[in-house]
């Protein structure tokens, strides 16, 4: 069976963009109160006596944006000084990640993937669903104060969507000519923004790969991570090609993570939302934590009966009551 050691920790469902493909567009979403959040010692607390007992050792901090969280320095140096952690990461959208990256590193953080969608900025402000104000140079920039700190591997994740910025695909994956960069095409998921459902919503990284392989060649590669990337390289160039397929292949019987929301809901599934567990409301009420271990470990022993199975004919069919940037991603 495959071994769960992997958490990913969302810090804040709030997000200073509002991507097309991970929040509904006009929608208002419900953020959470302030003290529905987590607090730093909380998350803590639950990794010491709950999750780390239980064997995980690899964690990621992802959001909304969580470079919004003020605390997120210092839960940074928490983790990294914990002896069991193996792996500490986190996904950012890096708008504000000029200011932060040598704190972040200083901190004890040296992974860093990050969204980047698109090249031209007019694209990325529309795909952002930026009104007026133009982000892409201060999230490029943000990028760049990264790899000058010296993070390593420094991911960049896009998002595919046919017809928005699937004409980008060979200018991004030229990014890893001359930067040791790790640039992720990912199959967009149909969760979150029903807008975008219709037809056929996704491409498949096979096509991609065509496309790539077709222009430069294309040869399997490795890179450091815990995810389900499928990793290539353009001969010669000095950084890697990821492909993230989730539509097209299922990699669920690999699958080694749960998810813990911003108000600490554990979540067994990304796309299943059976068997969340309320570990805050349970930490606040009583500080059971042999209880506490005792209801993941269930949720470790059932996880691959919720592990998602309908995937046919590259839909997913279920219903979500939360969006992506409210899941972590
Ligand atoms: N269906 C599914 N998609 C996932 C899962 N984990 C990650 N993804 C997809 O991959 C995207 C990128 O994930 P990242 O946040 O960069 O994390 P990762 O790929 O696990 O990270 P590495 O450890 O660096 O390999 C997510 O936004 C999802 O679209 C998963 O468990 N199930
Ligand atoms: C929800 S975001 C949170 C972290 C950060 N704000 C960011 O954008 O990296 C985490 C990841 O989810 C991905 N994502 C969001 N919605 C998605 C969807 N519908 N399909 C596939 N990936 C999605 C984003 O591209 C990003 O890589
Ligand atoms: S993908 Fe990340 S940056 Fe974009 S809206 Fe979602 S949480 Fe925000
Ligand atoms: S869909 Fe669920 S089971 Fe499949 S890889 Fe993602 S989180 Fe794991």
């Amino acid at each position: 069976m495959q071994t769960i050691d992997y958490l990913r920790i969302s810090l804040i469902d709030r997000c200073n963009f509002r991507c097309h493909y991970c929040m509904p567009s006009d929608e208002e979403l419900n953020y959470l109160l302030r003290e529905s959040l987590l607090t730093k010692e909380e998350i803590i607390t639950l990794l010491k006596e709950v999750f780390i007992p239980l064997g995980f050792n690899k964690f990621r901090l992802t959001g909304g944006e969580p470079l919004l969280r003020p605390d997120l320095v210092e839960i940074v140096a928490a983790i990294t000084c914990l002896p069991e952690t193996k792996d500490l990461a986190i996904s950012t959208n890096a708008f504000l990640l000029e200011k932060f990256a040598k704190p972040l590193y200083e901190a004890g953080l040296r992974r860093i993937n990050i969204s980047l969608d698109s090249l031209q900025p007019d694209n990325f402000d529309s795909i952002i669903g930026n009104h007026g104000r133009s982000r892409w140079e201060q999230t490029w920039n943000g990028i760049l104060a990264a790899h000058q700190v010296g993070f390593d591997p420094l991911k960049l994740n896009v998002v595919v969507i046919p017809g928005v910025n699937d004409q980008e695909i060979l200018d991004l994956a030229a990014l890893t000519f001359d930067k040791n960069w790790h640039v992720r095409f990912i199959e967009f998921m149909p969760i979150g923004n029903p807008e975008l459902y219709a037809d056929r919503a996704w491409i498949p990284s096979e096509e991609i790969r065509q496309n790539i392989r077709q222009k430069w060649g294309l040869e399997t590669s490795e890179v450091l991570g815990n995810g389900p990337a499928d990793v290539f390289q353009i001969p010669g160039a000095k950084g890697t090609l990821g492909f993230i397929s989730q539509m097209s292949e299922c990699f669920c019987d690999r699958c080694n993570r749960m998810r813990l929301s911003a108000d600490g809901l554990l979540r067994p599934c990304l796309l299943n939302e059976t068997g969340q567990i309320d570990l805050k409301t349970a930490l606040r009420h009583d500080r059971d934590y042999q209880q506490l271990r005792d209801r993941v470990q269930h949720l470790l022993d059932i996880k691959p009966d919720i592990n998602f199975k309908q995937r046919e004919n590259g839909t997913l069919t279920g219903n979500y009551s939360r969006t992506m940037s409210q899941i972590g991603g």
